[in-house]
């Protein structure tokens, strides 16, 4: 068939399919089985619902304008899909965690299956698969059982502060190369080298699902699916080639780091490791192809929990760390006093200097909230029928946490586009009761199951990196800063571009020898 006819086939396919559509709607519309309203929201326009209206790139900003004038609990409709945005966190906390048992589900986004990720636990529809995988998560990353990682943690730490020094200017890849060794030594007990084939792989995937994962990129073709009929080579259908890229790389992804943990294990390795310390102790009876199966995925997921980006998580958030401090230099100078005080200057921070170093866990609390990584977190879906406040919310809706909203509430962060550390402390310096790690890592019994190993992960580079730079803009010839304007990538996650910074020792002197002895004094 040529190209024209593809066309007209798809342009006729196209137009069948919006009549039966708006007829099916006017059905459903007759037939709403709740005499409660739904959650006020934006007048909708006929097919597309309230989709004209979003900002793709930055829907977070949409939803909270939405929120000034409806309220904390919208209503909207993207093309077929029933949106429920929620904005504050009491509300967060009544529907996800109160009534869990109805909104722990993953709305069915039709680009899962078409990028062939639907088997890990991140979009997982909640049921015995995800409980069987999240265990596996959960028994390996929660508080207790993440600490046996802080050695190999710190070991991380130390290589980056090498590369910091080394080659200041590559300090996006050094983050990178950090946060991906942390995370595949955790579950695979496979060490990356500096641009690893594996690790490259694993990053575009991540790249490319998370790129077409967010409810507003999947509406339409979830409305009409048709559309992926059209040909990957017919212009704007870019999403189904990367589909194809992504099906093919996901078996690599799942397969290959998973053989290297067979090996370590038949090398008798001891290091801990999600994969060598569940096959170590499961009965062989259990060790179904069903359960190896399950171990395999959950152990992908690890990665594309922490990667739903090109950059890691917690690299993305030093990123926006790196930033934070560049942009405020009077808030490293107070850090840098607390540091000097506690740990001096022969030494680096450990994690046994934490409850003394308040002003770094101020620092890391504000990052997290001044431009949260996730700021919608992951959509969640409602499992049945409920009514809120009054409020009808429809079976199936897909429900969004706006966790820009909250953690940008001016009644509980007054003037919240501030960066100012300072509103997590007391005026005796501890930290108040605040921690906004309970918004940034999402509610109830989806919440990041990596919450306490990302928590060290980036606690240990804050305060390492802190200890030993100043960090600033680069000076032109005349000692002066160059101005710069910074860009946030945005998606699923958000996060700013590389951009020009200087990492000036603030020990005299310092060398790599010199930098090996200081962490030597502090092991
Ligand atoms: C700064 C670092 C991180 C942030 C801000 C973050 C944030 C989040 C958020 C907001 C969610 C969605 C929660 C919800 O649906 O309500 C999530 C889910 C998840 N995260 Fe993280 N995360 C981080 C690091 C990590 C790491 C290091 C891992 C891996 C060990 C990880 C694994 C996961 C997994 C597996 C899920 C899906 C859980 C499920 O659906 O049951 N995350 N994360």
């Amino acid at each position: 068939m040529s190209s024209v006819q593809w066309t007209i086939l798809c342009l006729v396919a196209l137009a069948s399919v919006v009549v039966i559509d708006v007829g099916r709607r006017r059905l459903k519309r007759q037939k709403s089985p709740s005499p409660y309203p739904l959650p006020p929201g934006p007048p909708p326009l006929p097919i597309v619902g309230n989709m004209h209206g979003v900002d793709v790139k930055a829907p977070w900003l949409t939803y909270s304008e939405w929120s000034k004038v409806y309220g904390d609990l919208v209503y909207a409709r993207l093309f077929d899909k029933d949106i429920i945005i929620i904005s504050s966190g009491k509300i967060a906390k009544d529907l996800l965690e109160d009534r869990s048992i109805n909104y722990s589900d993953r709305p069915n986004i039709i680009t899962n299956e078409l990028f062939g990720v639907g088997f890990n636990t991140v979009y997982m529809p909640y049921g015995e698969r995800w409980r069987l995988q999240r265990r596996f998560l959960h028994q390996n990353f929660k508080a207790n059982s993440s600490s046996r990682f802080v050695p190999m943690q710190q070991r991380k730490v130390h290589q980056l502060l090498h590369r910091l020094l080394e080659s200041p200017e590559r300090y996006f890849e050094s983050l990178f190369q950090y946060a991906s060794s942390v995370i595949t030594n955790a579950v695979y007990d496979y060490d990356p080298v500096s641009g690893d084939r594996m690790v490259n792989i694993i990053g575009r995937v991540s790249e490319l699902v998370t790129s077409a994962l967010p409810p507003e990129v999947a509406a339409p073709l979830g409305a009409f699916p048709i559309i992926l009929n059209i040909p990957s080579w017919f212009p704007g259908m870019t999403i189904k080639k990367n589909a194809e890229i992504c099906r093919e790389w996901t078996n690599d992804w799942v397969e290959v780091p998973f053989k290297h943990a067979l090996q370590r294990m038949s090398d008798g390795s001891a290091t801990p490791a999600m994969v060598l310390d569940a096959l170590g102790k499961v009965d062989e009876k259990d060790a179904s192809p069903g359960w190896m199966k399950d171990l395999k995925d959950a152990a992908a997921t690890a990665f594309i929990g922490e990667a739903p980006c090109l950059l890691l998580r917690s690299s993305a958030t030093l990123m926006t760390f790196i930033l934070a401090m560049v942009l405020h230099p009077e808030v490293q100078e107070k850090v840098h006093a607390q540091i000097d005080v506690v740990v001096g200057k022969d030494r680096i921070p450990t994690l046994d200097d934490r409850p003394s170093l308040t002003y770094v866990d101020a620092i890391m609390r504000e990052t997290l909230r001044w431009h949260p990584l996730a700021p919608l977190s992951l959509p969640h879906a409602a499992v049945n029928d409920d009514v809120y406040n009054g409020f009808y919310i429809p079976k199936g809706a897909t429900v969004i946490t706006n966790i820009w909203a909250i953690a940008h509430d001016e009644s509980r962060y007054p003037k919240p586009s501030d960066f100012n550390p300072g509103r997590f402390l007391n005026p005796d310096g501890t930290l108040t009761s605040d921690d906004v790690t309970n918004i940034a890592f999402g509610y109830g019994r989806r919440i990041c199951v990596g919450k306490d190993f990302a928590d060290v992960t980036i606690w240990s580079a804050m305060s390492t990196i802190l200890a030993l730079f100043k960090l600033s803009l680069p000076k032109d010839e005349d000692g002066k800063e160059m101005p710069f304007e910074p860009k946030w990538v945005t998606g699923i996650t958000s996060y700013p571009l590389p951009f020009p910074c200087s990492f000036e020792p603030r020990i005299p002197g310092m060398d790599a020898k010199k930098l090996e002895e200081i962490i030597n004094a502090s092991t």
